[in-house]
This record gives structure tokens, sequence and C-alpha cells, in this order.
């Protein structure tokens, strides 16, 4: 029999590496349950209750738990039995963060209708691709979203409308409920995964009730024993936020919930909501850790800062920790298609150990792949991260291709993140295989803008790549070879993606050459383009 390291989880013999901590406390596969229920199943058993659910920053309005539940039952008898929608409908959502998202999230799920939410800022062409991969029926949008909105065939809900506000104030009649089955889609997320296309990631409610338990598994870990308040900047239109949101709702929890992000208001919030746990992304941190803006608050509530999405570097902890010594900062790694967090610091101890993603969660498994050669390796060597378990989303959406290039037939899926795995099992993401720019944490795939710059008639070829910054940790830089006689310049090449892309899609830098390196078959070298800045800022 295969014998397990119990310091690093590695197995020479299978060269797996395994979780270290307690397998997940999972239902039974073949009973049917909406991660909605089950989140809200585990509420009674939460040592520490919150009674309140949400309150929003901006307005200070609250809403108790068993309002939210009240809502959201409204909500469902509303679009169940007066719109007509059904199980495996698709609905659509181009909302801001709002105390009214939860609701529309929890009784979509529970309904077993499949939500599928965007960015509110996208332009009308990169919705248009969306609605084309998921066909939806209904959508739900702020009214400063809507217009970009084709007819669907139940419309629009607007949720900042006195109309929407009626539905979720009206009681709620019976409604004849039909089962959800575990392996159902819950959610389809966008994501370029590793290549340029926009992409539709198939969550099942499974893969979240998985997700779910990882947190629920670590909810006693308090400093303090006064309710837990948790604050998240993150938009609920990923992953990231979407799960900071239900991890929430499972262990009891009430939810600060911010429209737009600003620093002076969220440290604010801080102090006056006594919130004792904040979700956000390296940028958040950076601005934390520079100037004033924590300046007359009183911020000892703080107990944690989870941070993911994109690296944080060990100066930036270390200037937190001066900065901030009472709060444990637990960073994370997580991908959209593991439904979330993949490895994560887990109280004061795992937090000691900066640079670190944490450590594996439950019931998963990990293989670290030889980039050359594409043998398994062991401990303190790095190679592309491939991970199994019940975090795994279904496929994408329509793409059979893509799916296969990421999940293997044995059900491993490849990250296209260089990692290592240390001997007492934590990780550290050091490089990035796939062709992706994250801008304050967003993906922006170099494929999409290089598209639309090639299609500028005075620019002959194009290529982007991620160029390193401060405040958002990497910005898209465009390599531009002109047309003969042409003369735009920077501003005009800036001007042109910025009026087709979401904002944080823009091109921020760009520099005007001869040609682009490209491989024999005509692949563009974005990576021999990447040293030869590294090596220019390094002169
Ligand atoms: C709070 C941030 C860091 C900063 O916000 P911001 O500076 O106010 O601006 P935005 O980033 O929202 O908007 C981008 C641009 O759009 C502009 N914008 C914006 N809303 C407007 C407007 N309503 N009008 C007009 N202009 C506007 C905004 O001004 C800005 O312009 P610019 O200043 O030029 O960058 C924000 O960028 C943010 O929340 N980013 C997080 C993104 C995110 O959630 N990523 C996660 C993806 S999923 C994932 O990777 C999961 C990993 C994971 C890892 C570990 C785990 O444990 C679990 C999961």
């Amino acid at each position: 029999m295969a014998e397990t390291d119990a310091k690093s989880g590695y197995c020479s013999e299978t060269k797996i590496f395994h979780s270290l901590r307690k397998p997940l406390d999972l239902p039974p596969e073949d009973i049917p349950l909406t991660v909605s229920s089950y989140a809200l199943s585990l509420q009674p058993n939460n040592p520490i209750v919150n009674p309140t659910a949400m309150i929003d920053c901006a307005t200070k309005r609250s809403i108790s738990y068993s309002e939210f539940i009240r809502q959201v039952d409204s909500l469902s008898f509303h679009l169940h039995s007066v719109v007509g929608i059904k199980k495996g409908d698709v609905a659509f959502l181009l909302c801001s963060n709002s105390v009214k998202v939860p609701i529309i999230y929890f009784s979509l799920m529970s309904l077993g209708v499949v939500l599928s939410p965007s960015n509110p800022m996208s332009t009308e062409a990169e919705i248009l691709r969306q609605l084309n991969l998921c066909n939806p029926v209904v959508a739900f949008a702020v009214s400063s979203a809507s217009a970009k909105l084709p007819n669907l065939k139940f419309g629009t809900i607007v949720v900042d409308s006195p109309d929407f506000d009626s539905v979720l104030a009206t009681e709620a009649g019976e409604i004849d409920r039909v089962e959800v089955s575990q392996s159902a889609v819950a959610a389809i997320m966008y994501s370029s995964g590793t290549t340029g296309r926009v992409k539709g990631v198939m969550v099942t409610h499974r893969n979240m009730i998985a997700n779910t338990a990882s947190f629920y598994q670590h909810r006693s870990e308090r400093r303090s024993s006064a309710p837990a308040v948790a604050l998240g900047t993150v938009p609920y239109f990923h992953i990231f936020g979407f799960f900071a949101m239900l991890r929430a709702v499972a262990v009891s929890d009430c939810v600060v919930v911010m429209e737009r992000f600003d620093l002076r208001s969220m440290m604010r919030a801080v102090d006056e909501f006594k919130v004792t746990h904040l979700t956000v992304v390296p940028p958040v941190v950076v601005a934390m850790v520079k100037g004033d803006a924590a300046a007359g608050c009183d911020l000892s509530s703080l107990e944690t800062l989870g941070v993911g999405a994109a690296p944080l570097g060990k100066d930036v902890v270390a200037a937190f920790k001066t900065k901030f010594p009472h709060v444990v900062l637990g960073q994370g790694y997580g991908l959209t298609e593991s439904t979330g967090p993949v490895t994560r610091a887990v109280g004061p101890e795992e937090g000691l150990y900066w640079g670190s993603a944490g450590r594996l969660v439950g019931s998963c498994e990990v293989k670290i792949i030889d980039i050359e050669s594409g043998v398994a390796l062991g401990p303190n060597q790095p190679g592309e991260l491939w991970i199994k378990g019940p975090i795994l989303m279904k496929g994408y959406l329509g793409d059979a291709e893509a799916t296969a290039a990421t999940l293997t037939p044995d059900g491993w899926l490849k990250t296209g993140d260089v990692c290592y795995v240390d001997e007492e099992g934590y990780f550290y993401v050091v490089d990035r295989l796939k062709e992706l720019i994250k801008y304050k944490g967003y993906q922006v795939a170099p494929a999409e803008l290089e598209q639309l710059l090639q299609s500028h008639p005075e620019i002959s070829d194009a290529a982007v790549i991620p160029y390193p910054d401060e405040v958002a940790g990497e910005i898209p830089m465009a390599f531009v070879v002109r047309q003969p006689h042409s003369s735009i310049n920077e501003a005009h090449v800036m001007e042109f993606v910025a009026t087709q892309v979401s904002p944080y899609k823009k091109v921020r830098k760009v520099a005007f050459v001869n040609s682009i390196p490209k491989s024999p078959a005509g692949k563009i070298l974005r990576k021999t383009l990447r040293e030869s800045i590294a090596s220019h800022s390094k002169l």
C-alpha cells in the first residue's frame, strides 16, 4: 500500500499530494439538494449566529436572516408562479453588489434555475458573446446596465426599481417545487480559462456544496465570541465574491455590502459595523498599507483578511503585518474552474507562511507536472498544478474542445499555473503558463485585445502582455506595429480599445515596434516580449 508523508501529504509512489485537512463532510451524492438549501441547513449548527443577514454600507439599512429567507421565498414564488421560469432555465445577471443580489442568487438556486452573472460595466459586444453562450430566458439588471440587453423571453427585471421592491415585499404563496439533483448546473460563470476566448464555466450544486463544506469545516476558528461580520469588496459576479457571500450565509455571518469599492468607506465601515472578516484582492491590501485611509478608524474588531485572485508580494504582507499586527492575513488560491479556493491559509499559524497560498482544501488532491517532460514531481519542485476533487467544474458550456484541453479523461484539471508544494504542504504559486493578465484581480485575455488592435486600419500587427504595476498588479501593455505612413500615437491606440471593452480591460501602456516576435507556426511569442520588458526594467 502506497505511503503518504504525513507532513507534506505527498505519496512518492503515486506522485500525488493529498490534502492534510479532514475529508469534507458532504451529503450523499444521490440525494437531490441545491446549494442554497444546503447553506441554509447548516445555520442552526453554528456556534455563533448573527441575526442580521446583511447591511447596505451606504444606506445602513439591514435585513435579518428571517427577512432574507422571506424575501428569497417571495421572489421564488414570483419567478415560478407569476413569470413561469422553470428548473434548468438560465437567468443572466448584470448587477453591481447590493443586498438584493444574494436574494436573487438564493432564489434562483433554490428553484434549480441556472444563474449566469456578468460585470454590469461590460460592453454590448461582450454581453452578446455571453448571451450566445448561456441562452437565457430572463435577465436581472441594474437600471444603468439594462439598456445593453436585448429582448429575452421573460424580459429584464430591473433590480433597482419600485416594481422589484414590491415583488420582494409580497407574501409568498405555496410553490410546487421540483427536485434538483446535486449534479445539476447551478451557475455559469465567465472565465477565459487558459486561452483567449470567453468561456462559460459550468459550476454544479455539488461543486458549491463541497466548497461551502470546506469553509464550514473551519467555522469555529475565531478570535472573539462576538457575532461575525464579513465585508467583501469583491464583486458577486465572479466566483471569489459569490463564494464569500455563500460562505457567510452558511456560517451565519452578517454581510456588509458595498456597491462600489472605496478604501476610505471600507475602513469606516470596518469601524462602524465592527467588521471581523474582510475579503479582498491584492490591490486593496496594497492600498491599505499605503497612505492613511484608516486614520481615525478603530479597526480592532478586524480578525482576518482573506486575500486571493492574484499574487500578493511578500513585502506587502510584511508591511501589512507591521501596520495591522492584530489581523491574520490568509492568502488563498483558486479558479473559477475550481468553484473558488483550492488552497488557503486557515488560522494564525498558517498565516505565518508569507508568500504561500496556504494548504490544500479537504478531499482534494494535486499533482505538480514537469512542464517539459510531463512527469509528476515531488515537494519543492515547481511545475504545472493539476487538481482533482469535488470542487471541479463540469466543463465549459458548449465548448468540448476547451473542456478536453483543460480536464483530463481521468478527472484532473490543468490549471495553467506553475506552483510548488513545500515539505509541510504549503503551496507557492510562482508563474503562469496561461496567457492571461490580472488587472486588479480581473482576468484580461491578451488575444481578445490583440484581435481588436489588429482590426484597426492603421495597425498591421499587435501583441498584448502583462506589464507589472504596483497598484493593479499587472496592466495590459500593447506592442503595436503601425501600417506604413501611419502616425497613430499611444493615446489614439488606448482610446480605440477603451471604447470597445470593459474598463478593466483597457490597454494602459503602448510601445511601437517594427515587428512582433512569432514562432515558425505564426504564434505570438508573448514570453519573449515579457522577458524583454523584464530585462529592460532591470537596466
Ligand atoms: C476593489 C477593486 C480591487 C478596485 O476597484 P476599483 O478601483 O474601484 O475599480 P474596478 O476594478 O471595479 O473597475 C475597473 C475600472 O472601471 C471603472 N469603473 C468601475 N465601475 C465604474 C462605474 N460604475 N462607472 C465608471 N467607471 C467605473 C473604475 O474606475 C476602474 O477604472 P480604472 O481606475 O481606470 O482602473 C476591484 O478591482 C475588484 O473588486 N477586483 C476584484 C476582481 C475579482 O473579484 N476577481 C476574482 C475573479 S475569480 C478568482 O480569480 C477567484 C480566485 C479565488 C482565490 C482564492 C480563493 O480563496 C477563492 C477564489
